[in-house]
């Protein structure tokens, strides 16, 4: 789940576009990149790595220029190479560079019409540069040295008529502007705002969540809604256009139960009350199926997502909270780390138990999601092994059963552990004495919050196999998993080391 920003400035954008990105460390740690737009240069810095120890002092000073994007990256296509750190520049037309969130579903025949029919060359296994492609092809149709706002909005409609799946984008235009899109369904999120400049100017910025406005002063005008593109040009004039008819407006529910920070609102929807109403709805669960003996001493979050959900479920069943897990604050979040070895070893790492909260009583470890497995697995012995008389588990979200392919890096069913297991055996397996799962209604009525968001639904498709899509089918999973398993990956990561070649970025002044 990556983060993106686009900024359009009346002072320099570097340190705003920093900050930014710093707000959505969250929603990647693998490469940060920032392009800026400066009297028709592009200047460029990225690479693996968080956004703090990517941008040094001597990078920031060159990234000179009023106009930018930014990017965060958690991969789900291609590798964790830092050949595919975003943004993505084209040199024709115009100089185009792009940073995109989300995943494009028909990727590889794109890639394919990319070279056929286009004569474009594609230098990594990107989907973001396929999209990025894509855009710059349809910008040339227009044939147009000077193209006008509804010009680039056309060359947009064309690019929704070509690209399935899940995307928010930002983009620059050398010479015109700051250009963003966001899916037909609003799968990944996208919101833009406004701030006065010192000059008394407008000012602009586009990223995935508001918090990255809110940190940094700008007020939320709205979301971008599903199908419609921005455009902030040169002067600093907003434009937006419904390119398309939106599709049913279903955001992804899993940015409210794990991805979004909890004080961002996306959609118009609260994400840190989406997790409390989370706690409350698993709280009268576990009222109802354990009855009011259910021998829970204390409720103990696994931090840091589930906490909020923890608190609130806490206070329903009027259960003592207790914060039992230490979080290492300089450890990151562990299910978007690239590798499976990795994700193991930094459980343990990051979340050391408070042997006390523990000692002969009867915990509940609430978590917002058990996806892998890889957290609860560990967190329970290391429970057990502070003294625990029994470990009950609950999750505030249900068993995640089914891949996602619109952004999450979740491609392969085998390493679900919900996925062809009951609960009990997945109470077995990761070894605690009572597990209890939110119901996926009860899920969908935490989220939505009718009174003040338009969204219509949620795109599910981890919980109940619907992709709202379409054509999302065995045969593509099956593709899915060859390409993206652990065992694929492993194989993949090792080859792009050797043909690790920078992308062409003629005409960007790179750091
Ligand atoms: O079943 P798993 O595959 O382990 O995945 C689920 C866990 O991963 C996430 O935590 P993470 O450490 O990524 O981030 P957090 O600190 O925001 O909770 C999530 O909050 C769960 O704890
Ligand atoms: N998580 C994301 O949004 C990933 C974006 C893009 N598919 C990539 O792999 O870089
Ligand atoms: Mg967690």
């Amino acid at each position: 789940m990556c983060g993106v920003v686009g900024v359009a400035a009346h002072e320099p954008v570097n340190q705003i576009l920093y900050d930014a990105l710093t707000m959505l460390q969250h929603r990647g740690q693998d490469a940060a990149g920032i392009v800026t737009l400066q009297d028709g240069r592009l200047y460029l810095r990225k690479e693996n790595g968080m956004v703090r120890d990517v941008f040094m002092n001597r990078h920031m000073q060159r990234l000179v220029g009023k106009f930018g994007i930014g990017h965060v990256r958690y991969p789900t296509a291609g590798t964790s190479s830092s050949a595919e750190a975003q943004p993505f520049y084209v040199n024709s037309p115009y100089g185009i560079t792009l940073a995109h969130n989300g995943n494009l579903t028909n990727a590889e025949s794109l890639a394919k019409s990319l070279y056929q029919d286009d004569r474009r060359h594609l230098n990594t296994d990107s989907d973001s540069e396929v999209l990025l492609n894509v855009v710059a092809h349809e910008m040339q149709n227009l044939n147009k040295t000077h193209p006008t706002p509804d010009d680039i909005f056309e060359a947009v409609t064309a690019v929704y008529s070509r690209c399935e799946g899940a995307y928010g984008v930002v983009a620059l235009i050398t010479g015109h502007g700051l250009l963003a899109f966001r899916d037909p369904n609003g799968i990944r999120p996208l919101v833009f705002g406004e701030r006065l400049a010192a000059n008394g100017g407008t000012e602009y910025m586009v990223a995935s969540e508001s918090v990255a406005l809110t940190g940094s002063g700008f007020s939320i005008i709205r979301d971008v809604k599903p199908g419609e593109a921005i455009f902030i040009d040169l002067n600093h004039q907003l434009h937006t256009h419904q390119c398309v008819e939106p599709k049913e407006y279903t955001p992804c529910i899993f940015e409210y139960v794990y991805f979004a920070r909890p004080d961002s609102i996306m959609d118009n929807i609260s994400v840190y009350k989406a997790r409390l109403r989370m706690g409350e709805k698993l709280g009268q669960k576990i009222l109802k199926e354990w009855g009011k003996d259910h021998d829970i001493d204390v409720v103990i979050p696994i931090p840091d997502t589930s906490r909020t959900s923890a608190m609130e479920l806490a206070l329903m069943m009027n259960i003592k909270y207790r914060e039992g897990f230490m979080k290492n604050r300089y450890i990151g979040r562990t299910f978007i780390m690239p590798g499976q070895q990795q994700r193991k070893k930094s459980v343990r790492q990051k979340l050391s138990p408070v042997p006390l909260e523990f000692k002969g009583k009867n915990v509940l470890l609430v978590d917002d999601s058990i996806v892998r497995g890889t957290t609860c697995h560990e967190i329970i012995q290391m429970a057990r092994d502070a003294g625990a008389k029994q470990v009950f588990f609950a999750s505030a979200a249900p068993p995640v059963k089914y891949p996602n392919v619109y952004g999450i890096d979740m491609p392969v069913r085998s390493e679900l552990i919900a996925s062809g297991h009951t609960v009990e055996q997945v109470r077995q397996i990761i070894g605690a004495d009572r597990l209890i799962f939110q119901d996926l209604n009860d899920l969908i009525d935490a989220v939505k919050d009718t009174k003040h968001s338009k969204v219509e639904g949620f795109d599910c498709a981890v919980f109940n196999g619907c992709y709202i899509t379409g054509q999302i089918n065995e045969a593509y999973l099956e593709h899915l998993q060859e390409r993206r398993s652990e065992t694929a990956k492993i194989g993949k990561e090792g080859m792009q080391i050797v043909s690790d070649t920078p992308v062409d970025m003629t005409g960007v002044e790179e750091m």
